[in-house]
């Protein structure tokens, strides 16, 4: 800003522009001679002048004070403050904002210990919504720190963490806004930053050890859905004599074959393909495999809107480390080689951008894809050729020995109160096999789902007094060899 000093040096260092033509009122009024005069009077007499100059003078010296407090708060915060940023690019975003919900959990239940200022009411809901093959669906709230300025208090620090959400622009992929998460405490603080984080991905683990973790598509990304589950024994799936064993045999040899398939160049992906009428156990198997295995699950729904080929193709290929990609009712995918869903909607994911996404770049990359279906004669040749599905497996309706397998599960090996004698119940289950292998040569069969439903509702002995209601008409399907 130009001095008032300066503006006057300005104006005497230029006499001569103050000319007798420029100024010829002032060269017949004589009063002034020179322009240095003139400007003194100006100065000195001119009283609107002087307090333009005094608050001039107050705003040059309001506006030094402002910088020397940025600067010298700027200098205090880099020597007395840390701060942290987390981006939502980083997994341990995830990780931080669960642990964040924790703490306002635990904050919310302590109050009177926390300060006011400290309690946090800016929350925000993350929704996960399931969308099951049956057209319901489910949702899952979860609380967590809403964007805005938050302070928690961890191991006696205080710390400030900011929120905030780019408004400008987001990821394209998902669609979801950039976030960072900026964590503020005092510099002798600095090493609970580690250790916070570290308890924060220790709490994200500890909720998923020995349990299924199932991910869904976002975007072009996968995200874990809702909170892991128990696992499912796999003795709990009861499936033909040896149909468990084959795949489970044949999904072990693959994964101790990794350099095997690498010596020879070739992709390291294993596709089986599930087949069978509804409710005979193939979703439920292929969750309780993964979990025997400590594999996640990633859900992909081909019908879902805004799902096009390359979207599909880098979901594919980038699925998490140990995890199963599972497509369910593939025939109703592409039985027309279009995929439209119940409500006409056409999705953009083709046949062919579907089969090249199966095929994937050949990479190193451990690649398992389970895939099921009740009408496998309805599936194009070219997606179930070897390379793309390694092994087909029938999973059929209940056997004879299924179904009494299945009832002893129920009613044999649980010690109920009203549980009938060891004697007495073995008599029935051989019933029921007896049943169930008369109705199939007639034609009928009874589903494992069906069967598990009859066993919730009824007593053992109802059970099978009942049971031939549900058996319905129904040819056998043809086996499948290994490819
Ligand atoms: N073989 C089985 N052993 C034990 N329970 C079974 C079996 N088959 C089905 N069930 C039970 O029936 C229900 C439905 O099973 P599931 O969804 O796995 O069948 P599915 O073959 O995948 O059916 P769909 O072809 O309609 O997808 C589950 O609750 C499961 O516990």
């Amino acid at each position: 800003m130009p001095s008032a000093a300066a503006n006057s040096a300005a104006v005497n260092s230029s006499p001569t522009t103050i000319s007798s033509s420029s100024l010829p009122e002032a060269t017949t009024l004589g009063s002034v001679n020179d322009g240095h005069s003139f400007v003194n009077a100006f100065v000195q007499d001119n009283p609107y002048f002087q307090a333009g100059f005094g608050l001039m003078v107050v705003g040059v010296g309001l506006t030094a004070l402002r910088h020397g407090i940025t600067l010298g708060s700027t200098a205090l915060r880099r020597r007395m403050l840390v701060t942290l940023e987390i981006n939502n690019k980083d997994r341990s975003y995830e990780w931080f904002l669960t642990w964040m919900a924790r703490q306002t959990a635990a904050q919310a239940r302590a109050q009177k210990r926390w300060a006011p200022w400290a309690r946090s009411h800016q929350l925000s809901v993350e929704t996960t919504v399931e969308q099951r093959k049956n057209g319901s669906s489910s949702a899952l709230f979860k609380l967590v720190a809403g964007p805005g300025t938050h302070y928690v208090q961890y191991k006696g620090a205080w710390m400030q963490v900011k929120r905030e959400r780019e408004t400008k622009s987001m990821n394209m992929m998902s669609g979801t806004p950039w976030e960072t998460v900026t964590l503020m405490t005092l510099s002798r603080d600095r090493n609970l930053f580690s250790e916070l984080l570290t308890e924060a991905r220790d709490i994200a683990m500890r909720g998923q050890e020995g349990k299924l973790v199932i991910h869904t598509a976002w975007g072009t990304e996968w995200r874990p859905f809702g909170q892991p589950r128990q696992k499912r024994p796999l003795q709990s799936v009861v499936l033909g004599s040896g149909v468990s064993q084959t795949i489970e045999n044949d999904l072990k040899a693959f994964l101790d074959r990794r350099q095997w398939y690498a010596d020879r160049g070739i992709p390291y992906r294993r596709g089986y393909l599930l087949h069978g009428p509804p409710g005979s156990g193939k979703t439920s198997f292929i969750q309780a495999l993964a979990g025997s295995f400590s594999y996640d699950i990633c859900v992909l729904n081909l019908s879902e809107r805004g799902l096009a080929d390359d979207k599909l193709f880098h979901l594919l290929s980038n699925a998490p480390e140990r995890s199963f990609v599972l497509i369910e009712d593939i025939d109703a995918a592409f039985n027309r080689r279009v995929q439209t869903s119940e409500d006409g909607y056409q999705s953009s994911v083709t046949f062919s951008g579907f089969l090249n996404a199966l095929d994937g770049v050949a990479s190193g990359e451990e690649r398992i894809i389970f895939m099921t279906t009740n009408h496998p004669e309805k599936l194009d040749p070219a997606l179930i050729r070897p390379g793309r599905v390694d092994l087909m497996q029938l999973i059929d309706d209940a056997t004879p020995e299924q179904s009494q397998i299945l009832f002893d599960r129920f009613y044999r090996e649980t010690d109920t109160p009203n549980s009938l004698p060891a004697s007495e119940l073995q008599k029935l289950s051989k019933r029921l096999g007896d049943v169930v292998k008369h109705e199939a040569q007639l034609g009928r069969r009874i589903s494992m789902a069906a069967l598990q439903g009859l066993f919730i509702r009824n007593s053992a002995k109802d059970a099978i007094a009942s049971c031939q209601n549900f058996f319905i008409d129904r040819q056998p399907e043809l086996k499948h060899d290994k490819h």
